[in-house]
């Protein structure tokens, strides 16, 4: 069993998070997460100790630390690398693959994020690929669809001074997919829209180039 980085247990949340943005724990719990994994194979009826099985609890909590690995990570310092480049008009990246875990039944949802900001007025940028980062800080944590979305928005305000920014994420849930009302193919659409961007006329024409061709 892996337990290197289990030395930070679920009870010590909380105590050195400080002011910053991360909510998690300094790393999973993955002994704790192993024996839970273990107990819910119990639950369905299976043997947690047959061939196929046995090394899946440690499996899952390896996993777990990577799917949850936003919990413990800061918009702040993703958005700490900055460019003044006097560029005070809209940037756009978009079709960043996302893939998340809904908070109500521990399944994914995964789909694209699209991301829009208008730098603030000293032209201040952040590096292309920090918007992907940013939308995995969030993504990786149990999450609700509309939250990812203004938890983006917010952080290119808060961090970037970004006088306008617009995030919509397109996703299909798979617990609405392989469970429950079990409509694959349905997908989720969710905006925010911050400063400059809820404008009307800057906020249509950001939209068209967001979705460039796809509407
Ligand atoms: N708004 C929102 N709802 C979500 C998201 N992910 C999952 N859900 C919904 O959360 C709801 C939870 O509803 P409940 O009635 O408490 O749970 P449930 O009995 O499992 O619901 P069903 O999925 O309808 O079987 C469901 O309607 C899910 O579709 C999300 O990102 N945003
Ligand atoms: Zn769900």
């Amino acid at each position: 069993m892996d337990v290197s980085t289990a030395e930070v247990g679920a009870g010590d949340t909380g105590d050195d998070n400080g002011d910053d943005n991360r909510v998690g724990p300094r790393g999973v719990d993955l002994a704790r997460a192993e024996a839970a994994v273990r107990e819910l194979l119990f639950a369905i009826g299976e043997d947690p100790d047959r061939e196929g099985l046995r090394e899946t609890p440690g499996r899952v909590a390896r996993a777990a630390r990577e799917l949850y690995a936003g919990l413990d990570q800061d918009p702040a310092d993703v958005l700490s690398t900055t460019f003044s480049i006097d560029h005070e008009e809209l940037i756009i990246v978009r079709d960043i693959p996302m893939y998340s875990t809904c908070e109500h039944h521990l399944l994914p949802f995964h789909g694209v994020a699209h991301i829009g900001y208008i730098p603030a007025e000293d032209g201040k940028v952040t590096g292309l690929s920090k918007l992907g980062r940013l939308v995995e800080v969030f993504a990786r944590r149990p999450q609700v669809q509309e939250q990812i979305t203004t938890q983006v928005a917010d952080a290119l305000v808060t961090h970037l001074g970004a006088q306008g920014v617009i995030v919509v994420i397109e996703a299909e849930h798979l617990c609405m997919s392989m469970r429950g009302v079990q409509k694959p193919g349905s997908r989720t659409i969710t905006s925010a829209v911050r400063g400059q961007l809820r404008d009307p006329a800057t906020r249509a024409e950001a939209m068209s180039l967001l979705l460039g061709g796809k509407r």
